[in-house]
């Protein structure tokens, strides 16, 4: 296979195909030899018949699945789900309160105290980090908030926030609220990074140069580690560590990164992160999220005595508290040494619940095989949607990054005008699940866990079939 990352740090080529891998046969032969197609099997696909029906019914053993390529959004259902719930009823059911402390024989699923451990344990290697640098909990949003609370410590001289220009909203109006809750202007304290005119991909060096011009009065850099809009990946180590020397706290959303990227987020020592797990993630519909604190951060320092830990500065929970002292009740705060500490209340374990069945599929493989599939497969689906036509003749422009290793799953394939709603409409009674963002922006997202090269090939019959009609 083309276009892995290679070893020792030196990316893989892009991948390129032959002129005959633009056919039915090519697209099943590559399916045939991936070597990641059982996991397909691991997942409910939704079918056609559901989606016309609009009826309330599992999708049948005969039913022709839809081609979902919306991971991106929200990640299908993994099998594992069904059975690690059955198991969180029964736990709940047959033992009741007994289940926080009670590890039960053949269960998929630890007890409820431990069960934010057993997520973390799994959601470490999907970031690249250290067991304790990570915390399931929350929401993403809620997670931002809770992380600005620690991390953006405006001072008379460094009080702006570097963001990008396009940032999701949730993210935007996160920021903006902190800035105020600080009561500074936000508008003045909000710096937006975009791209230059007439072009979607931010360079590199015109982030760093934002870093310079805004280095003695920034306070944060917080970024997504894709860019939800255009699908960028951004060089996350690099400008890290830039933003670093020079005195920003650098922080990541990474809501269309995880389970999407490679990411080594102790390595390049990012000071926090959070990300939501029900795109890439597959852990359902507003699923539990996950933050990460690097271990420089989460440390907990008794040297004044048992009594007098020294932390971080957070909102705290007794949740957050040590196990060993959490039922002491007697009022003396003592984080979990970690991003645990960041937690603050009793999770929900049902949501933990499919959490940790989604992550149990991501348990079967590992994120440097999926992401050597990914770029493949993503590759494949530029190849077809850029063979035999010329930029000037295409009725639409890919505006994600064409250097795989500038994006993730994810091409943005903005329309020309008024095709947007003709193209989705189509897709739409095909069978195909992708989303559209007005004005004119098809994100299709073929998933490598469980999206093949035929659907790629498919997809890309049915857009071009739109926009010639
Ligand atoms: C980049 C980004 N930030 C924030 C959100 C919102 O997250 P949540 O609703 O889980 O807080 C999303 C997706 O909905 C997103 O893609
Ligand atoms: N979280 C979502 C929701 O509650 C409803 C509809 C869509 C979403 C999404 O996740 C959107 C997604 N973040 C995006 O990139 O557009």
């Amino acid at each position: 296979m083309n276009g892995t990352n290679g070893t020792n740090g030196v990316k893989a080529a892009k991948p390129v195909f032959p002129a005959e891998a633009a056919s039915r046969e090519y697209a099943a032969s590559l399916d045939k030899s991936d070597p990641l197609r059982a996991l397909r099997d691991e997942f409910i696909i939704p079918s056609k018949a559901n989606l016309a029906s609009k009826k309330l019914a599992k999708p049948g053993l005969s039913d022709k699945p839809s081609i979902y390529f919306c991971g991106n959004s929200l990640g299908i259902q993994p099998k594992a789900v069904a059975k690690y719930m059955e198991a969180q009823l029964d736990t709940w059911s047959g033992i009741g309160v007994c289940g926080h402390f009670t590890d039960l024989e053949d269960s998929p699923l630890s007890q409820w105290q431990l069960l934010s451990e057993q997520a973390a344990a799994s959601m470490c290697k999907i970031v690249g980090a250290e067991p304790a640098e990570v915390a399931a909990m929350g929401t993403l949003t809620m997670n931002l908030h809770l992380l600005l609370a620690s991390f953006y410590k405006p001072t008379e001289q460094r009080r702006k926030i570097l963001m990008d220009w396009k940032a999701f909203p949730s993210d935007h109006y996160a920021i903006e609220s902190h800035i105020a809750w600080h009561d500074l202007d936000a508008k003045e304290n909000m710096v937006l990074i975009g791209p230059d005119e007439g072009t979607y991909e931010i360079p590199t060096e015109k982030i760093l140069s934002y870093i310079d011009k805004h280095a003695d009065d920034a306070a944060v850099l917080l970024l997504p580690g894709i860019q939800y809009y255009t699908g960028q990946l951004f060089d996350i180590p690099r400008i890290t560590k830039y933003a670093q020397e020079r005195g920003l706290v650098v922080g990541w959303d990474l809501a269309h990164a995880y389970g999407n990227a490679e990411l080594k987020l102790h390595d390049w020592n990012v000071d926090f992160a959070a990300w939501c797990t029900y795109k890439y993630g597959n852990a359902g519909p507003g699923a539990m999220g996950g933050i990460f604190v690097h271990d420089r951060h989460g440390q907990v320092d008794y040297s004044e005595g048992e009594d007098s830990p020294k932390f971080r500065h957070r909102l705290t929970g007794w949740y957050g508290g040590d196990r060993s002292v959490r039922f002491k009740m007697d009022n003396k705060f003592k984080p979990i040494p970690g991003a645990g500490g960041w937690v603050l209340s009793n999770p929900s374990v049902i949501d933990l619940t499919t959490l940790c069945a989604a992550l149990s599929v991501f348990d079967k493989t590992s994120m440097k095989e999926l992401r050597q599939k990914s770029i493949h497969l993503t590759a494949y689906l530029e190849f077809l949607l850029l063979k035999d036509s010329t930029d000037e003749e295409r009725l639409f422009e890919i505006i994600t990054p064409s250097d795989p290793h500038a994006r993730g799953a994810q091409l943005s394939l903005l329309l020309k005008p008024g095709l947007l709603h003709k193209v989705a409409d189509r897709l739409q009674n095909a069978g195909i699940i992708c989303d559209k963002r007005e004005p004119g922006v098809v994100r299709a997202a073929p998933v490598p866990l469980y999206n093949t090269y035929s659907e790629v090939y498919e997809f890309v019959e049915v857009f071009k079939g739109a926009l010639a009609s």
